[in-house]
């Protein structure tokens, strides 16, 4: 297969840097010199590997997109930007007719799949991209569509640490909340307990210094209603290079759905491991 040309937005952000980075090594895929950048960006350009990457700000990023594409021709939008861009961004890559991997948390989730539903294209779309825990969500899955209510009565709590940057609660224990709803434990999102104080990480937690900058720990605990019975699952992520393996994988997936035809379609990781 050719390699897929790709452009990561987000740089120079954390995740966007390190993805971006194990994308100009990997030979399935050939990284355009280009990514969607923040208002707040002053430098016009960023060192990734050998190549310089351009910078751009949102107000000439539909500009530059159909420049790009003219270019280049096809290539797919891999998104890694902020919470409050999800939105704009992915009706921007549907305006533009470029299909897309959105990496990125946050925003309005329903709107953001209809809008895609609506489009000529398809997007990989997971708060996820750690094959792992991505198989972690998918045996959730598994069991609240197999054992609905299987934990009805019991209580939980769920409990993340990110680094003290993260703007929004972690797009993952959302996701896992909502396979728990499923099994019929009631807990609503707001509920989640987020820790971004990075003494408290370091002291409390226990989280080495060198990813209180960078790290995902979740930590989710039921209790059955007697409090005879206690589950607690946990994964815990020091820094971000985990992700890069699973997003070039969903690059993969879906230049192949593509390749076949495929159209106006939200794809999941868990799509992405079956696949
Ligand atoms: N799916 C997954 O596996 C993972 C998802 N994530 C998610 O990725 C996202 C980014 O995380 P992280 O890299 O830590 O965040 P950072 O804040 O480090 O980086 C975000 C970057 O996006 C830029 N940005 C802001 N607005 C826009 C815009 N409209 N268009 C393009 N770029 C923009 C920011 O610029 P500025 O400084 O100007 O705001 C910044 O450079 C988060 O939602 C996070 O939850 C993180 C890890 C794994
Ligand atoms: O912002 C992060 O860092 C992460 N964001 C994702 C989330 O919100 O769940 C994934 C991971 O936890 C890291």
């Amino acid at each position: 297969m050719e390699p897929i040309k790709i452009m990561i937005n987000g740089l120079p952000g954390n995740v966007a840097s390190t993805i971006a980075v194990h994308a100009a090594k990997d030979p399935r895929v050939i990284l355009l010199p280009h990514s969607l950048t923040g208002p707040e960006i002053e430098t016009d350009q960023v060192p990734i590997d050998t190549m310089m990457v351009e910078l751009i700000r949102p107000d000439r990023c539909e500009t530059r997109l159909n420049a790009v594409a003219k270019a280049v021709g096809d290539f797919i939008s891999v998104d890694f930007t902020h919470p409050s861009a999800v939105n704009a961004n992915a009706d921007l890559y549907c305006r533009c007719h470029l299909p897309f991997v959105m990496g990125t948390t946050g925003g309005d989730r329903e709107k953001l799949v209809q809008r895609v539903t609506d489009s000529d294209i398809c997007a990989v779309i997971a708060p996820n991209m750690a094959k792992q825990i991505v198989g972690f969500q998918a045996m959730l899955e598994y069991g609240a569509t197999t054992f609905p209510d299987i934990f009805r009565g019991y209580s939980l709590s769920v409990r993340e640490s990110h680094q003290a940057g993260k703007a929004d609660t972690s797009g993952t224990a959302k996701a896992v909340v909502s396979s728990f709803n499923r099994m019929g434990v009631e807990f609503s999102t707001e509920e989640i307990e987020k820790e971004r104080d990075p003494k408290i990480q370091q002291q409390d937690w226990g989280i080495p210094e060198a990813y209180l900058s960078g790290h995902g720990w979740h930590t989710y605990r039921l209790t059955s209603p007697d409090g005879t019975v206690i589950f607690e699952f946990q994964h815990n992520i020091n820094g971000r290079d985990v992700y890069a393996g699973g997003t070039i994988d969903a690059i993969c997936f879906l230049a192949g759905k593509l390749k076949s035809g495929c159209r106006a379609k939200v794809f999941s990781m868990i799509d992405v491991l079956k696949g």
